[in-house]
Order: structure tokens, then C-alpha cells, then sequence
């Protein structure tokens, strides 16, 4: 196993204590909470945990289910107690982007839905500013064309996320515009800007979402950043 790989592991599995008795957990997506969502399946067979979970992609919802680890729709649950997910960069204020996946817009539902939010992270992701990684921005597919005009217009560089020769589609069957900005100085504002565009569904920049951040520190320790 490659470091990253070895580091999303332990960030990951230490994300799943967390998760305590009688909680309705958010479930994000990608290949770090993955090892979350396994580690809780093994604890699901050693303990007595009755939680219930919702989930935040069609991949993340197949995994879960495969361990048998209760879950519901999201309508189906008056609130979420605490929802743990991964994370493209974070800042020092907590500020992140997120949607390499794809899946920002049910992440980011579930996760304002939430009462407490955690990020798992390998060391790769901490930055001093965001934007050095493609900020994603789902679009409606009808006249994507023109939004993306007005974005690159701003000068943020919009590039059509692709699935071999086709556009890659969201859960939502969405398209992603992958937005090469370099730095973001004012992610509050660009935020703003982008969701008030007609045909812009959501952006990846989750601001003020979390409390904390797990990421690996020295060969096997994690460090909790926030509170
Ligand atoms: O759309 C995907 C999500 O925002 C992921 O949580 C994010 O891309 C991090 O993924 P990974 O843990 O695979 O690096």
C-alpha cells in the first residue's frame, strides 16, 4: 500500500469512533471515508450500535449496503447527528473544497443537514489556500455551454469533467465544470457568485461546514484540528 493510501486508511478508520450508539450518521463518499464505512461494518458485528445512516452517493450506498450497515433515505430522517466525509483541500479556517467524486451536491445537503461534521483527510490535503485544486461546479447539461461562457468570463477557467468521450454525469445526471482557479482569496464571495448563475446547481467550496479535521500525523498517530 502506497502512503496516501496507508494514511486515508488510518484517518479513516479512527473517523469510525466517532460514530456512537442511538446516532443517524451522514455517510460522504470517496476512497478515504470508505475505510470509515468498512471499519464500521466490522463494528456492527462486534457491537450492539443501533444507528441509522444515510448515504451521499449511489457509491457510498452500495458499499454500506453490502456490509449490511442500516440505512435510510434522507427524508426519511428528521435530522442527522453527525455527518463524516472526505475532503479535496482544507484551509487553515476549515474551508474546503470537495467534489473530485462528484458527489458535492448530496454531500453538501446532507451535510448542512447536519448538527456536527467531520473530515478525514490524508496529509496531501491541508493547504494554506484553497484553489489549487479544480474547484467543481455541477451544471444543469441544459445550455452548459453558455454557463460555462459566463464562468470562464470571470476568469476561473472551466474545463467539462469527462467520462471517456462523453461528459461525466453526476448522480443527479448533472455535468461538472472543473474550475481552475489557482488561488482563492474570497471563497465566501465566489461561492455566492457562482450559485446566483442560472444553470449553476452547486459549487464544491464548503464553507463553515465542519468542526473537525482527522489527518495523519507521524507514522501512525492522528491529529484532530478543530474542536
Ligand atoms: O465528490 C467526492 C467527495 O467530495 C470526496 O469526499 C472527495 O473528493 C475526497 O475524496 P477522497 O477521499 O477519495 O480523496
Amino acid at each position: 500500500m502506497d502512503r496516501k493510501s496507508y494514511e486515508k486508511q488510518l484517518v479513516g478508520e479512527r473517523a469510525a469512533d466517532y460514530i456512537r450508539d442511538g446516532m443517524i450518521v451522514g455517510l460522504g463518499t470517496g476512497s478515504t471515508i470508505a475505510f470509515t464505512i468498512k471499519k464500521l461494518g466490522e463494528r456492527l458485528k462486534r457491537e450492539t450500535l443501533n444507528i441509522t445512516c444515510v448515504s451521499t452517493s449511489n457509491q457510498t450506498s452500495e458499499l454500506a449496503k453490502s456490509l449490511g450497515i442500516p440505512m435510510k433515505e434522507l427524508n426519511e430522517v428528521s435530522h442527522i447527528d453527525l455527518t463524516i466525509d472526505g475532503v479535496d483541500e482544507f484551509d487553515p479556517q476549515l474551508n474546503g473544497i470537495k467534489g473530485g467524486g462528484g458527489a458535492l451536491l448530496f454531500e453538501k445537503i446532507v451535510a448542512k443537514a447536519s448538527k456536527s461534521n467531520i473530515w478525514v483527510a490524508d496529509g496531501s490535503k491541508e493547504v494554506d489556500i484553497l484553489g489549487a485544486f479544480p474547484l467543481p461546479v455541477e451544471v444543469l447539461p441544459f445550455g452548459s455551454q453558455h454557463t460555462a461562457r459566463a464562468i470562464r468570463e470571470k476568469g476561473l477557467d472551466p474545463k467539462l469533467r469527462m467520462d471517456g468521450e462523453n461528459p461525466y454525469r453526476t448522480d443527479s445526471r448533472n455535468f461538472i465544470l472543473d474550475c481552475h482557479i489557482g488561488k482563492i482569496t474570497e471563497p465566501e464571495r465566489l461561492s455566492q457568485w457562482l450559485n446566483a448563475l442560472p444553470g449553476v446547481i452547486e459549487n464544491g467550496l464548503f464553507i463553515n461546514i465542519v468542526g473537525k479535521v482527522l489527518i495523519p500525523e507521524g507514522d501512525n498517530d492522528v491529529k484532530v484540528i478543530g474542536k
